[in-house]
């Protein structure tokens, strides 16, 4: 069992195992300014809503969104719900902490492949899946004791900002109306990060640059800065506003899409004064759902043609190659004629 970041008691110095090369350190882009173009769209003026989005997606494959009809008190009670459970004692947190996939619940620290990584992560993480509720609830965190309603209650209202702001993407596709609104949208994995402070944040990562293997990623920050994206190949921050949720378009809809969509790279740094928590709520498809680049969208040139596939080999394919694009893309190609 591995020892939670956030069970470590002032610590002064960034342990080797957790210092990351030069090239994929933060460095100097440590404290790289807020990004002023990165959309903040407001879902309640449908007057050109979707053409925002669409725009936003094209271009930045991250934006916010403000006026979403989910209330301020309730983001904040969810957010300190969720940082109470890496409050808690540490026999509580490793009676659930597991190596074990098969447990849907899980606190862990770094990644789940803690094992084989050649550098840890400046974070702890509490996983577990969240749609469809009834499934799910029963095996969350029963401390603090509001967790399971207040969360539940939650997620059912993020699940459905979820599937507004893919039913505004859908119609910005001319896709027909409800296309995402099936096995596409199966499931939803909440995922929170818990990044202490460190040291030396300039050597270390919270989470090293990827792209989310999902349809669309729901974030909410809490007041600490640390969420970055590469745009035309620079890290630019994104500004944690405190009624905002940022939308992040997952790899799967970049292929579905053919290329129309694109999925960000981002990461998460660190920070030496301050902990910050970070919830995504992951809109993902269930593990049998058959994905394919949609037949009504137009081929673009520089996208490759991509076989069908289910979602869980593509999550096997995501995994095995690292974040490497290509190669993952190479593995979905549809065989030429
Ligand atoms: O902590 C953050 O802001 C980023 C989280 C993230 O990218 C993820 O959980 O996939
Ligand atoms: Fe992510």
């Amino acid at each position: 069992m591995e020892k939670l970041v956030s069970n470590w008691s002032n610590i002064q110095s960034v342990p080797e195992n957790y210092i990351f090369p030069p090239e994929t350190r933060p460095g100097e882009d440590l404290k790289v300014p807020f990004s002023h173009s990165i959309p903040i769209i407001d879902l309640n003026d449908r007057t050109n809503t979707t053409q925002q989005i669409i725009k936003a997606a094209r271009e930045f494959g991250f934006f916010q969104v403000i006026n979403h009809g989910i209330p301020l008190n309730e983001m904040k009670e969810t957010m300190s719900v969720f940082k109470q459970v890496f409050q808690m004692p540490d026999e509580y947190k490793h009676s659930s902490y597991l190596d074990d996939d098969l447990k849907t619940c899980k606190i862990f620290t770094s990644s789940l492949r803690y094992e084989t990584e050649k550098v840890h992560l400046w974070r702890d993480s509490l996983r577990h899946p969240s749609h469809p509720l009834e499934q799910w609830q029963h095996l969350w965190p029963q401390n603090p004791i509001t967790y399971r309603e207040c969360v539940g209650n939650f997620s059912v209202k993020i699940k459905d900002l979820g599937s507004r702001i893919l039913d505004l993407i859908s119609e910005g596709l001319d896709l027909k109306c409800g296309y995402f609104d099936n096995d596409l949208t199966g499931s939803m994995i909440i995922s929170v990060n818990h990044y202490p402070p460190c040291p030396k944040p300039s050597l270390t990562l919270g989470l090293p640059k990827h792209k989310d293997p999902y349809l669309i990623t729901i974030l909410m920050q809490d007041g600490v800065s640390g969420l970055q994206v590469l745009k035309d190949a620079t890290w630019v921050a994104v500004e944690p506003l405190p009624h905002a949720f940022v939308i992040n378009i997952g790899h799967l809809l970049e292929i579905i899409s053919k290329g129309k969509l694109i999925s960000a790279e981002h990461r998460a740094v660190t920070n030496s004064s301050h902990t910050r928590t970070s919830a995504a709520f992951f809109i993902a498809p269930s593990d049998d759902c058959l994905i394919e680049p949609a037949q009504d969208i137009s081929d673009e040139n520089d996208h490759p043609i991509l076989k069908s596939f289910k979602y869980k080999e593509f999550l096997k394919e995501f995994f095995n190659a690292h974040g490497d694009t290509d190669l993952l893309l190479k593995s979905l190609e549809a065989p030429k004629n």
